[in-house]
């Protein structure tokens, strides 16, 4: 049609790069599932190539699907790309303001992303905290265990959930927040992060919130904030009474050489003890669904290979020798156990998609990519190239073993985490509670399925939100394996 022509036409003067013709008004979003974007997005880039533009509403994205493109994003062009969109929900509670997620890449997400850096994530910091983790890891055993002596299956995802919020909530504030309103708030505010707004497919109409998602962020992120505003006054209220310090990260506020240098404070807009809020709860909302799927995903993987079960027990027993507990150390020695999480990561990355907004106009392979672009790296798409995977659909945790691919940033081809400036936060952390957790679960039970699953055969759908959890989740029976525990 002469739409479709003049729209081509216009796209060839601006070398922007190739992809369907957008309808008016909707652009493409009826050709992108809401239930399964990820494989939309990739199915369109078989057709129109690794760079691609998409129009979703009135809004244009350009899709990167190829390691090579990731590559450039990541390395050549970070300093312009690393800003994020500028989604209608995150102003609820003004919470990009404040949110080291969504931030632009300038002075307060700097001093947020040292302050984590510096305060949770350094190697000393990891390091002194790693009683704590052995301490709430084994708390997680003896969960198992009682499920196992009762003959109950294990809702698995749940267990690992819990155990990683206690482990951070333990590691910011000192406070197991596993019961409190925060999981509520956690789970609701990923769902709605993850939900279409029409928002933020037609702009113009941004102000009146049609489906009340910025609303209701507002309220979720003001219930966050109340938690951590009591965790806080508490503290303050121990200090007075003579309580000794915790070093935490609430303590860690008087102490910070971030801080007395007033780096954070005249840059936060609200008070500095906002900042430590923000972190805090940022921290704990990436950290854990995201690292959670990833032990229900392997888990279920393993109980379909029972090859790649067998190996990774017997690289545990053969590891530890004589020993029953399992210890950080371990991790670098656990081969195998290192390919299955890697695979999982790489099968079923926890997060997808993940968006940048350029800010400045750069050429990508050719193409011209204009400053305030939205910029989406699909992921699940490199994950699952066939050119870059063989067999990109199976379970092989084989295909690691001897492969130099870690996903600290440097192989585009395995961006679980992201990369760039903007790669997880949590990644040194997330790395030793995701083998910790996983490696405990393998050592010290037998795993299999209850009956019925294992007539039936496990249900792999995926549920997409903020992160890719099992439509079905996965239940699995404990039985306390040889290892002495
Ligand atoms: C298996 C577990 C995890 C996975 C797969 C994961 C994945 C990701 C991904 C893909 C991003 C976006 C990166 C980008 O835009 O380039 C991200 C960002 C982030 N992650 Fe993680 N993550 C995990 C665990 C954690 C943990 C445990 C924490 C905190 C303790 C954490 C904190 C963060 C934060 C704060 C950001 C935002 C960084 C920024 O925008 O500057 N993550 N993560």
């Amino acid at each position: 049609s002469l739409y479709t022509a003049m729209h081509r036409i216009a796209a060839a003067r601006r070398r922007l790069p190739p992809g369907p013709t957008p309808l008016p008004l909707v652009g493409n979003l009826l050709s992108i599932s809401r239930s399964s974007p990820h494989r939309s997005l990739a199915r369109l880039a078989e057709r129109y190539g690794p760079l691609m533009r998409v129009r979703l509403g009135v809004v244009e994205y350009v899709v990167a699907s190829s390691p090579a493109i990731a590559d450039d994003i990541y390395h050549r062009h970070n300093a312009h790309l690393a800003s994020r969109p500028l989604f209608d929900a995150w102003w609820g509670e003004k919470h990009r303001l404040n949110s080291v997620i969504a931030l632009p890449p300038h002075d307060v997400w700097r001093a947020q992303r040292r302050l984590a850096m510096e305060e949770v994530m350094s190697p000393r910091r990891l390091d002194a905290l790693a009683p704590l983790r052995r301490e709430k890891v084994r708390e997680l055993v003896r969960r198992v265990a009682g499920h196992a002596a009762r003959g109950e299956p294990v809702e698995v995802g749940r267990a690992a959930f819990k155990t990683f919020l206690s482990i951070l909530s333990s590691t910011m504030v000192s406070v197991d927040l596993v019961d409190s309103d925060l999981r509520d708030v956690v789970r609701e505010a990923a769902i709605l992060a993850a939900t279409p707004n029409i928002s933020d497919f037609f702009p113009a109409i941004a102000a009146a919130d049609v489906q009340g998602f910025r609303r209701r962020m507002g309220e979720l992120v003001a219930r966050g904030y109340g938690i951590f505003e009591e965790l806080l006054a508490r503290r303050k209220g121990g200090r007075e009474a003579g309580e000794p310090r915790k070093d935490d990260l609430l303590d860690v506020k008087e102490s910070n050489p971030v801080l007395d240098r007033n780096a954070i404070k005249g840059l936060i807009t609200s008070t500095d003890e906002l900042a430590f809020i923000n972190i805090s709860k940022d921290l704990m909302v990436a950290g854990t669904d995201t690292s959670s799927t990833t032990i229900e995903w392997a888990m279920a993987e393993l109980l379909q290979n029972s090859e790649s079960m067998q190996k990774v027990k017997d690289e545990l027993r053969r590891v530890l020798g004589t020993r029953t507990q399992i210890e950080e150390s371990d991790i670098s020695h656990l081969t195998y156990l290192q390919a299955i999480i890697k695979e999982t990561l790489r099968l079923h990355s926890s997060v997808l998609i993940s968006y940048y907004t350029a800010e400045a106009t750069v050429e990508l392979q050719g193409y011209t990519i204009s400053k305030g672009t939205n910029i989406i790296v699909n992921m699940w798409a490199i994950h699952h190239q066939p050119d870059v995977w063989v067999d990109p659909e199976k379970f092989m945790p084989e295909r690691f073993i001897g492969k130099d691919a870690n996903f600290f940033g440097k192989h585009p081809e395995l961006i679980p985490f992201g990369g760039g400036r903007r790669i997880c936060l949590g990644l040194q952390l997330a790395y030793r509670m995701v083998h910790m957790v996983f490696a405990s679960l393998l050592f010290h039970f037998d795993w299999k399925l209850p009956e019925g699953a294992k007539k039936d055969g496990i249900d792999m759908r995926e549920k997409f939100g903020l992160v890719l959890s099992m439509a079905t989740p996965l239940k699995a029976l404990a039985t306390k394996s040889c290892n002495h525990m």
